[in-house]
């Protein structure tokens, strides 16, 4: 039931608009109980030409966020809670079950972005994965050199990526992916692996790609990182929204919750994610960039 509401005028263009977004998987599984009482919970004609021994897997419950330039979206919350798959989402690697989401310019997924071809050489991989990102030949021409320092892949460049390590060939996609400045950034902390030299090089390079971008969106699961580094923070609760505001009071809700699970305080936990929920303030896009918010 809405207890108040208030109209927000969003000044400007937004840039990224997530509009009642929702995600679900269908897999596959062993456990035919789970898959009876799927049959219970729905109906004859939703389960028409779905394979018999599958459940649905709800990654995302309907969502929605309006995100303007400047701001830093730090997403926090258990394993499992859908910070990655909203990261997805908003980077249009997966296409929402519901909903829709917009963006006012390709968002650049740092780390994941380039889907690498094993048999062509380091070299041959930047080059397809800088055109696909819209570069020119001339650009990706001037920035090789730098792409490849970042990368630290000097001796192995030319090199067919099969023979690289699981390492090298995440220096290289992240290396293609930081050599653009996009207006929209997402940065997965849990993609980017490497070791503690290539470490302190792309954060020097993560630095100063968020201080040029629009706005950022950071998944990581160092609360420290990201009460630094943003403006507001968002808790997801197995696929819920749950918090959506400012860093210091949404980490602190988030570690009192961790805090009692740990504690084995299952139900003091659900008291505190239940409250924060309560009080949430849930945004409606509204055709023609109306944005209205109204507290649920
Ligand atoms: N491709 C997929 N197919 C089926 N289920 C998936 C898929 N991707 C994610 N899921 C499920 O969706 C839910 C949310 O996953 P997601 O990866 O978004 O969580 P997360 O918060 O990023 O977790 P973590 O902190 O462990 O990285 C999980 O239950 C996961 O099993």
């Amino acid at each position: 039931m809405v207890a108040a509401e208030q109209v927000l005028d969003v000044e400007g263009h937004p840039c990224v608009v997530v509009d009642r977004a929702a995600m679900e998987y269908r897999v596959v599984t062993t456990d035919s109980e789970a898959v009876a009482q799927e049959r219970r919970d729905t109906s004859f004609m939703s389960r028409i030409g779905r394979r018999p021994n599958t459940v649905t897997v709800r990654a995302l419950y309907e969502l929605s966020l309006v995100v303007e330039r400047g701001e830093s979206v730090g997403i926090i919350g258990r394993n499992g809670s859908g910070k990655s798959t909203l990261m997805k989402l908003i980077s249009g690697q997966v296409r929402p079950s519901s909903g829709a989401v917009f963006a006012s310019s390709t968002p650049i997924m740092l780390g994941v972005n380039a889907a690498l071809m094993p048999d062509l050489s380091g070299h041959q991989n930047v080059v397809l994965g800088c055109l696909a990102m819209g570069m020119s030949r001339q650009e990706i021409d001037a920035k090789f050199a730098s792409i490849v320092e970042l990368c630290g892949l000097e001796d192995s460049i030319y090199l067919p990526m099969k023979s690289y390590s699981s390492g090298m060939a995440s220096r290289l996609r992240f290396a293609i992916a930081a050599s653009i400045d996009p207006e929209i950034l997402l940065v997965d902390e849990a993609l980017n692996t490497g070791d503690a030299q290539f470490g302190d090089r792309s954060k020097r390079r993560m630095d100063q790609l968020r201080e040029q971008a629009g706005c950022v969106f950071l998944v990581s699961h160092s609360l420290d990182t990201i009460t630094k580094m943003c403006t507001r923070v968002i808790w997801l609760d197995k696929g819920h929204l749950i918090m959506d505001g400012d860093p210091s009071e949404t980490v602190k809700a988030y570690q009192d919750f961790t805090g009692q699970l740990a504690k084995g305080n299952n139900m003091s936990a659900a008291k505190i994610r239940d409250e924060a929920r309560a009080s949430l303030q849930m945004t409606e896009v509204l055709a023609r960039s109306k944005m209205r918010r109204s507290r649920a």
